[in-house]
């Protein structure tokens, strides 16, 4: 027996009326649990109020009164939190996922107010989350006593008490059976309708999975298969067998929705269970659609690996080849978003009819989901053959579609891998065949890329590379540095940069550069930004209050926290509230390609930053599209000269040319210029005189460590003020 059942049959019903009242406040509902006289059981009961409680709730082992060891029980709404299910929950040691204040409050017993202090819950993607706890202290009669604790998340940005409460009363009465599930599909929440149909309990089903299967039976992954292509193309729908507790098998029509991780977060998914009614449609016709994509009518996911294993063992048997084609459509997803999903839904039944126009009967082509195809070739003479197959069907789909007025192109990325070189059973083949269509995309889009085995160390190289990152993160390895940029008319440093390295143990400092782009992929930027932004702001604070009255900080925004992270603006709010710093002491640079990454997207999010009093730089400008139709709507106030072009000054003709075209353009557009990577005193001259506000770089300061950072900036403040007036009067 688990500790957590231990203690659960030692729980006495008195106890558990004043903890809910304790907890909750509802004295009402304690009374009336003290007169009940006839509980089934303690420990239904008590499972049944920790799932009422709509906070989460944890109970773990205490030691001296204080929250010390495992935990023992944990509801579902501390489960979503966390992000944990609560098998992973139950046992693991408290202080993973709390972090208590330095000194925690003496925990009062039942019979006083709970103690009520600040906490912070670490999920498990390692986010923060700050919550207000309420504990208190159960005695289990002999040595033995247990925490109660009551979770309220703190976070600003989080709805008002009663809007969550409404949304999980509406949750519940949706009149769909709908569950919240883990990426891996064990479910975290159940409503009302989701127990009627399938006769599972909240308790029951919360920390297990749907029991379904394939319409016939006869695939055991199907739950698997159908969790894996709502991850990868964003949701599932088919028919499914669902055995239920009570009166055995039943075909439904399941819908699963994901809902994707933000780095923070770990990913969810919706599922919603409808009634297939066996009088209306016969057995083959449900098993027809268990089998196929409703959009294009070919075969899905779920044929598709039944054919591959079918094929696979007849090219075994006959000891021929096979090839495999992935095929990932280029920029769908603007097209989807710019265009809308009728046409999006278009575009991908031409390429299933174009896919099938090109290929013979015997070859297999299947959607997998989203804008994922597949195409299987049985029997092929010599890997030259698939090739040109790949090269046609890149032709094929490169033809104009005209679709209510609109003249779309399409284009694909394909991985190819041959049996039984490249692997020698569906999963490796498949597995394979998507490495070589990602290093496909990575080579820029429409084309083709045969599987290499060395794909696999440049994946295992990322992997392990990105779990360092975590790892690093969760040791606090990283520092935050400041590079100075001063203003040429005064040689006073107006403004710095934050700049974010990774200091490792083993191999010390690590350039961003470097780790940016991979912490980017992993979502990792998004707790790391926040991390930089507040370490940033704080010291800005601490410069301010030493004199450095008007400093402001220019922190850099990578793509996904300007696009993705919606929690953006009230993120920024709080922190500048808490550092009490004005939002004029904040500038976030954009680089121009996150910025042409969703034009539409990032003017939004540009407009709402502007209004809250944020000032704009536009990084790195001249190395992307410059796109100067675009510039005109960005609602920016700087533009960095990137670096690349300050190198070849004063000599390179064409630098000199493009440097003084982007600062007339941007002095007839109102925008303060600033120039980075100056080293040479020739480059300091150029800037001076054709008139550019702040320069940046080596020739005044590197950037500079945190310890005696105020110092440092007096110290190169006069060095500046020497070179610029020895600059000045030599021009
Ligand atoms: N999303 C985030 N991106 C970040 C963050 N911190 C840094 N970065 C980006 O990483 C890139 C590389 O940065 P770094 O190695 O820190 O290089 C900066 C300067 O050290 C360098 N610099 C400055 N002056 C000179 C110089 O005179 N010569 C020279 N060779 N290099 C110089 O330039 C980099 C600053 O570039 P920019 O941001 O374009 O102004 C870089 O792209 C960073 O943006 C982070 O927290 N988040």
């Amino acid at each position: 027996m688990s500790d957590a059942q231990d203690s659960d049959k030692k729980f006495k019903d008195q106890d558990i009326a004043e903890i809910v009242a304790n907890l909750t406040d509802n004295s009402s509902l304690a009374a009336e649990l003290e007169g009940v006289t006839s509980i089934p059981s303690t420990n239904s009961l008590f499972q049944a109020l920790m799932g009422l409680v709509g906070h989460p709730c944890i109970i773990s082992s205490s030691h001296e009164g204080a929250i010390r060891g495992p935990c023992l029980e944990a509801n579902p709404p501390a489960c979503l939190l966390l992000g944990y299910n609560k098998n992973e929950l139950t046992g693991m040691e408290t202080n993973r996922f709390i972090r208590l204040p330095q000194k925690p409050p003496r925990i009062p017993t039942l019979s006083e107010s709970p103690a009520v202090f600040a906490a912070e819950f670490v999920t498990r993607n390692q986010e923060i989350i700050p919550v207000r706890l309420s504990c208190c202290l159960l005695s289990l009669g002999t040595d033995r006593e247990l925490v109660v604790m009551m979770a309220e998340n703190s976070g600003a940005s989080l709805n008002t008490e009663r809007e969550r409460n409404l949304q999980a009363w509406a949750f519940d009465r949706l009149g769909v059976a709908t569950a919240v599930t883990d990426h891996r599909g064990l479910i975290l929440k159940t409503n009302q309708a989701f127990t009627q149909m399938t006769g599972m309990s909240p308790h029951q089903a919360v920390g297990s999975s749907l029991n379904l299967h394939s319409p016939d039976s006869t695939d055991h992954n199907y739950y698997k298969h159908v969790w894996e292509a709502a991850a990868r193309s964003g949701s599932w729908q088919g028919a499914a067998l669902l055995h239920e507790m009570v009166e055995g098998e039943r075909f439904i029509w399941l819908d699963v929705e994901h809902f994707p991780s933000t780095g923070s977060q770990n990913a969810h998914c919706l599922a919603t269970l409808k009634e297939l009614e066996g009088s209306r449609l016969s057995k083959n016709k449900i098993i027809h659609l268990a089998h196929h994509d409703p959009l294009t009518g070919l075969p899905n996911r779920v044929l598709f690996y039944e054919r591959l294993k079918q094929s696979v063992a007849q090219a075994k048997r006959r000891k021929v080849q096979l090839a495999v084609l992935f095929l990932d459509l280029d920029n769908f997803k603007t097209i989807n978003d710019s265009l809308g999903h009728s046409v999006g839904d278009k575009m991908l039944k031409t390429v299933g009819a174009r896919l099938l126009s090109c290929m013979r009967a015997e070859d297999t082509v299947s959607r997998l989901g989203g804008d994922e195809f597949v195409v299987v070739i049985p029997e092929i003479a010599e890997p030259e053959d698939a090739v040109k197959v790949a090269r046609r069907i890149i032709q094929m789909l490169s033809r104009t579609i005209i679709y209510e007025g609109h003249e779309l192109t399409l284009s694909a990325s394909i991985g190819l891998t041959i049996f039984p070189t490249d692997g020698g059973d569906p999963e490796t083949l498949i597995k394979n065949a998507d490495l070589a269509m990602y290093q496909a995309k990575k080579q820029g889009k429409r084309r083709f890329q045969l599987f290499s085995p060395a794909m696999h160390t440049n994946v295992t190289r990322r992997l392990i590379m990105e779990s360092n990152l975590r790892k690093g993160f969760q040791n606090q390895e990283f520092v935050v540095m400041y590079q100075p940029k001063f203003d040429l008319a005064t040689g006073k440093v107006g403004a710095m940069e934050a700049l974010v390295r990774w200091d490792r143990p083993d191999l010390g400092m690590v350039s961003p550069a470097e780790f940016i782009p991979l912490a980017e992929e992993s979502g990792l930027i998004v707790p790391l930004g926040e991390w930089v932004l507040r370490q940033a702001c704080l010291t800005t604070k601490e410069l301010r209050n030493q004199g450095m009255e008007d400093l402001v900080v220019s922190i850099n925004l990578s793509t996904r926290q300007l696009l993705w992270q919606h929690d953006l603006a009230s993120m920024l709010a709080e922190i500048l509230t808490e550092c009490e710093l004005p939002p004029s002491a904040l500038d976030l640079e954009l680089t121009e390609s996150a910025v042409m990454h969703n034009v539409e997207g990032a003017i939004g999010t540009m407009d709402d930053l502007r209004q809250m009093g944020i000032s704009l730089s536009l990084d790195d400008f001249g190395t992307g599209y410059s796109s100067l139709k675009y510039l005109k709507r960005f609602p920016i106030d700087v533009l960095k000269i990137d670096r690349s072009f300050v190198k070849g000054l004063p000599d390179d003709p064409s630098d000199v040319a493009i440097v003084i075209s982007i600062i007339s353009m941007a002095r007839a557009m109102g925008l303060k210029v600033i120039a980075e990577g100056v080293e040479t005193i020739d480059q300091l001259r150029f800037f001076l005189h054709n008139e550019v506000d702040e320069v940046q770089g080596f020739i005044f300061s590197r950037p500079l460590v945190k310890s005696r950072l105020a110092h440092a900036l007096r110290e190169s403040e006069d060095l500046a003020r020497k070179i610029l007036f020895g600059a000045n009067q030599s021009n």
